[in-house]
């Protein structure tokens, strides 16, 4: 199971390089690393087990964060009580499409792999279609809009060695054009 000192921090260039595609059939080594980057995620939400092996709850982690320079990543979106919104390994996904309007959580973004605060908007698709690959290698398409979308996009920026706050306008952080979307 991961903990924090597996997690790769800004600085590292694994972080900003761009992954390498995941080829089918999975290899032992890609199927374990897919089953613990969702099991990161699950413990992590977990309020006691987060406790007990102090980690920062995650709703996403892409293998790059783990130092594994490759195209796959686990999202977790809980929902209302404890429905979930989204749970899925993403291997090679890519936007294939997005809405013109924007989006930017209110309380801007974090990631685990940046230490420091990075205040303001991170401004993204409000909706988007991805298309991905799942561990049993079947081709998916799904379209997201809000949170999912926002975590997704953020996901798959890891795997192009990009970081959020590399979409924060420096001079104006907090500006968002009227037809952007503020998700709270
Ligand atoms: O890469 C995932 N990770 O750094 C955990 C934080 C994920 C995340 C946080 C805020 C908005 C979107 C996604
Ligand atoms: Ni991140």
């Amino acid at each position: 199971m991961y903990l924090m000192k597996d997690i790769t921090r800004d600085g590292d260039p694994v972080l900003r390089a761009r992954a390498k595609k995941v080829q089918f059939p999975l290899s032992e080594a890609d199927k374990q690393l897919a089953h613990d980057l969702m099991e990161y995620l699950v413990v992590s939400q977990d309020e006691e087990e987060n406790k007990k092996y102090h980690l920062r709850p995650g709703v996403g982690l892409a293998a790059p964060q783990v130092g594994v320079s490759e195209c796959m990543a686990a999202v977790l979106v809980p929902g209302p009580d404890d429905s979930i919104l989204l749970k899925e390994v993403l291997i090679n996904p890519v936007v294939i499409s997005n809405s013109v309007q924007d989006a930017a959580l209110s309380e801007g973004e974090g990631c685990l792999s940046v230490d420091q605060d990075v205040e303001g908007y991170v401004v993204r698709h409000d909706r988007i279609t991805v298309r991905y690959q799942n561990l049993a290698g079947e081709t998916k398409k799904i379209r997201l809009k809000n949170y999912p979308a926002i975590v997704c996009q953020h996901e798959i920026d890891h795997l192009n060695g990009i970081l959020f706050y590399d979409h924060i306008n420096k001079k104006t952080p907090f500006k968002m054009d009227p037809e952007g979307i503020l998700i709270d």
